[in-house]
C-alpha cells in the first residue's frame, strides 16, 4: 500500500506523467498476477483498484454493496450535490428527471440540426483560422451544444463566462488537493466559485421571471429543474439546480470534445481508415433525396463504420481512466472481500487494454469489431448499471455528425504529430492538438 501518508500516489503520478501510463497498474499485475484487484493507499483512502473487466462490472452493477466514493477534492469541484455527491433515491429522481432529453436518439433528433449548423460553421471558421489549437476549438463547439440543450436561453455573455471557468475547473479534477494560491487546485477551487455565481444569477433570474409571469412555458433543462416536484412535493434547492448543471455542463463537453479529437487524429494518421470512412460518408450524401438538407437520424444509422472508427476511439482514448466507488458494507468481489468503508478505483483503461479480449491493444483498428460484441463489461467506455452515462447517445452523434462533414471536405494536419500526451485528468496532447484544419473540396 505504498509510503505512510501518501500511499501510491507518487507512482501513480509519476507513471502518468510519464509515457507509460500502464506501468502503475502492470506494475501491480507483475508482483501480485492478474488478480483484477489490487490494495492501494490512493486519494488519502486505503482502496481496492479493480482491473480485470468482470470486477468492474460486478462493482458497477451492485448498488446495493457500492455507492459513488470521489475523492472529496473531485467532490468540493464538481459539488456534493452532483451526481459524484448523491446515491440512491436522490439520484435515482434526479436521473430521471435529466436523463429523459439527453437520451436516445429519437429524443435528440431535436438537437441535430443545431449541431450540424454549428459543426459546418465552426469548420469552415477554422479552416480560414490558420493554425489553431484543435482540442480547444472543439471544447469551445462541444460547449456550445450542451450549453443549448441546457440553457438555451442564456446569452452569449453567460456561455463565455461559464466555458473560461470550466478549463480552470478541469486542470484541477485529478490534481494533489493543495489549496494554495499558484497551485492547480487553487485555481480550479476559485474557478467553482466563480461559475457557482454565474448559475446563482441565472437561478435567481429565472425564479423571478416564473414568479412575475408562472405560465411561462418549459424552454430548456434549467426550466424543468425548476419546474421538478418528487412525489412528496419537494422542490430541488438552488444548491442542487446548480451542482447538477455544473456537472452535466462539464461531463457533456469535455468527454465530446476529447473523444472526437482523438477520431479526427487517428482518422488522420490511418489513410485507409479515413479513406474507408470517407467512402462511406460519401455514399450516404449520394443516395440522399436531392430535396434533403442535412443529415438524418436515418443517415447516422447507416454509419456502420464510421460507428467502429468511434467505438475503437473511446476504446483506445478511455476519457474516463478509472471511476471510484465506496463499499456500503463488507463484499465478496471475484473471491476477495472489500471492507465496508473501503473505496474502490474501478481502472477502465486496464479493461480496454487488456490483451485477452484485444489483440495488440493499443493499435488502432476499427475492423476489429467486424462481427465482434465484446462480453459484458468488456467495453465499458460509458460505465455500466445505474451511472450508465445518460449522454453516451448524444455524445455519439455529436462525433458522428462533425466526423461526417470533417470526413467529407477537410483534413487535419497537426503541427506537432508526436506532441507528448498528458493522461490527467483525461489523455491529450501537451499542444492541444496545434495545427490545422484544411478544406480539400468544395462540396
Ligand atoms: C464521449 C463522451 C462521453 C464519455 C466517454 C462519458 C463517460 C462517462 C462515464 C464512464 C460515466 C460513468 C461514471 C461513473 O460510473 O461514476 C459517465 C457518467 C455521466 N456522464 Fe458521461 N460521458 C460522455 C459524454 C457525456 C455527455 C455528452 C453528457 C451530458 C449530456 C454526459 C453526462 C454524464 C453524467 C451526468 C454522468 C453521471 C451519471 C450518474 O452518475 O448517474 N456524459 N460518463
Amino acid at each position: 500500500m505504498g509510503w505512510p501518508l501518501i500511499g501510491n500516489m507518487l507512482s501513480f503520478l509519476s507513471a502518468f506523467k510519464s509515457s507509460n501510463p500502464d506501468s502503475f497498474t502492470s506494475s501491480f499485475i507483475h508482483r501480485f498476477g492478474r488478480t483484477g484487484l489490487y490494495k492501494v493507499h490512493m486519494f488519502g483512502n486505503p482502496s481496492i483498484i479493480a482491473t480485470s473487466a468482470e470486477a468492474c462490472r460486478k462493482i458497477l452493477t451492485d448498488d446495493e454493496a457500492f455507492r459513488p466514493g470521489w475523492p472529496s477534492s473531485t467532490v468540493n469541484l464538481i459539488g456534493r450535490k452532483s451526481f459524484v455527491g448523491i446515491y440512491d433515491e436522490e439520484h435515482k429522481w434526479l436521473r430521471k428527471l435529466t436523463a429523459a432529453p439527453v437520451n436516445g436518439y429519437e429524443a435528440l433528433t431535436v438537437y441535430m440540426k443545431y449541431i450540424e449548423e454549428n459543426v459546418v460553421i465552426a469548420l469552415e471558421e477554422w479552416s480560414e483560422m490558420g493554425q489553431i489549437e484543435f482540442l480547444t476549438e472543439l471544447r469551445k463547439l462541444t460547449f456550445k451544444i450542451i450549453m443549448h440543450i441546457f440553457l438555451s436561453t442564456e446569452g452569449e455573455e453567460v456561455r463565455a463566462a461559464l466555458e473560461k471557468e470550466y478549463t480552470a475547473l478541469n486542470y484541477g479534477v485529478r490534481a494533489m488537493a493543495i489549496n494554495i494560491p499558484g497551485f492547480v487546485y487553487y485555481n480550479a477551487l476559485k474557478a467553482r466559485k466563480n461559475l457557482v455565481a454565474v448559475l446563482q444569477a441565472v437561478v435567481t433570474k429565472r425564479r423571478e421571471e416564473r414568479r412575475k409571469n408562472p405560465s411561462t412555458a418549459r424552454k430548456d433543462m434549467m426550466d424543468s429543474l425548476l419546474s421538478a416536484e418528487d412525489e412528496n412535493g419537494r422542490k430541488l434547492t438552488d444548491e442542487e439546480i446548480i451542482d447538477v448543471l455544473i456537472m452535466y455542463l462539464n461531463a457533456g463537453h469535455e468527454s465530446s470534445g476529447h473523444t472526437t479529437m482523438w477520431a479526427a487524429v487517428f482518422l488522420q494518421k490511418n489513410p485507409d481508415v479515413f479513406k474507408r470512412a470517407k467512402a462511406e460518408q460519401e455514399e450516404i450524401v449520394r443516395n440522399r433525396p436531392a430535396d434533403q438538407k442535412g443529415l438524418t437520424l436515418k443517415e447516422i444509422r447507416k454509419m456502420e463504420y464510421l460507428s467502429k472508427v468511434i467505438d475503437e476511439t473511446l476504446r483506445v482514448v478511455t476519457f474516463s481512466l478509472m471511476v471510484f466507488r465506496e463499499a456500503k458494507k463488507d463484499v465478496n468481489v471475484c473471491g476477495y472481500t472489500i471492507p465496508k468503508g473501503w473505496k474502490v478505483l474501478v481502472w477502465f483503461r486496464s479493461v480496454h487494454f487488456d490483451p485477452e479480449t484485444y489483440i495488440e491493444p493499443m493499435k488502432f483498428d476499427p475492423s476489429r469489431w467486424d462481427g465482434f460484441t465484446p462480453k459484458a463489461g468488456n467495453f465499458i467506455p460509458f460505465g455500466a448499471g445505474s451511472r450508465l452515462c445518460p449522454g453516451n447517445d448524444l455524445a455519439k452523434l455529436e462525433i458522428s455528425i462533425f466526423l461526417h462533414h470533417f470526413l467529407l471536405n477537410y483534413e487535419l494536419e497537426q503541427h506537432n504529430p508526436a506532441s507528448p500526451l498528458m493522461y490527467l485528468p483525461h489523455t491529450r496532447p501537451k499542444d492541444n492538438c496545434l495545427g490545422r484544419i484544411r478544406r480539400v473540396s468544395a462540396n
